[in-house]
């Protein structure tokens, strides 16, 4: 019980059925306190369904899920899962582009009822210099009185990860941050998030294994919604079922 006792995000026995065919069949996986991981597998593998499930997006028929070993993920809605501390990047960009990069981090901070613009001047000191700490992490600070849709797909992407931790979660899931970046964006990006990991816990999901290399963290390979292999990049690379799996054999 000690992995439980130490672990962040603790998943044990997670079944997901749709219509009989399972997308997590009995997945078990412990992420640890201030770990970054990384989630690789073909398509198809449950990547997204279990990020649905950590989300409450998707109840699972089967199995636990539990944050800081205790609260139990599958009796809470999104919301209270949200409240709880962890928050979640969707692979597609969502910010404000007719406002301003730093109106976006605002009104992360200040939640739904946030008012746009301007009320930068009305922040308390310590929320000046959170969005001040964010926006240098996301390296956006130079351009924080842009307009959002001035960014290119990069820096939106960067400025989506920004809002996640203007809300400062004790986990961030971050779904293919790399999709659809140039070379150099995406080289940064490893970046970015090994400075997000060294206070925040981080689960990432990406196909592009140069970034997963970058990041140099432990990584879980799934594969018919359980997990095939565990351990560094190089260990889960020479494991001859992952090669299976990648080759298609
Ligand atoms: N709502 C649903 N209804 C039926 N089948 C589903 C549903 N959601 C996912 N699946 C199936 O479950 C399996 C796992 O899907 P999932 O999206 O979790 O995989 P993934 O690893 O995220 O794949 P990708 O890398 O392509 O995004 C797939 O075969 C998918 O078709």
């Amino acid at each position: 019980m000690t992995e439980l006792a130490n672990s962040l995000l603790y998943l044990d026995g997670v079944t997901v059925s749709f219509d009989g065919f399972r997308a997590l069949n009995n997945l078990s996986l412990v992420v640890g306190h201030g770990e970054m991981r990384a989630i690789i597998g073909p398509n198809g593998a449950g990547k997204t369904t279990m990020m649905d499930v950590i989300t409450g997006k998707t109840r699972p028929d089967k199995g636990d899920v539990l944050f800081h070993g205790a609260h139990d993920l599958t009796r809470l809605d999104e919301a209270a899962i949200a409240e709880l501390g962890i928050g979640r990047k969707f692979q597609r960009p969502t910010v404000f582009e007719s406002h301003t990069v730093l109106d976006n981090i605002v009104l992360a901070l200040e939640g739904p009822r946030g008012v746009f613009s301007s009320l930068f001047a009305r922040l308390t000191g310590p929320q000046r210099d959170r969005i001040d700490e964010v926006l240098d992490t996301i390296r956006l600070g130079e351009r924080r009185n842009e307009l959002a849709g001035s960014l290119s797909h990069g820096q939106k992407q960067w400025l989506e990860i920004g809002m996640l931790l203007a809300q400062d979660p004790a986990l961030l899931l971050v779904d293919e941050p790399a999709a659809g970046m140039t070379d150099a964006e995406t080289a940064e990006t490893a970046v970015l998030l090994r400075r997000i990991a060294e206070t925040h816990s981080v689960v990432v999901v990406e196909h592009d294994m140069t970034f997963v290399r970058d990041l140099g963290v432990r990584v879980t390979v799934l594969h018919e919604g359980s997990v095939l292999a565990e351990g560094s990049l190089d260990q889960v690379s020479a494991d001859e079922r992952v090669i299976e799996v990648y080759l298609g054999r």
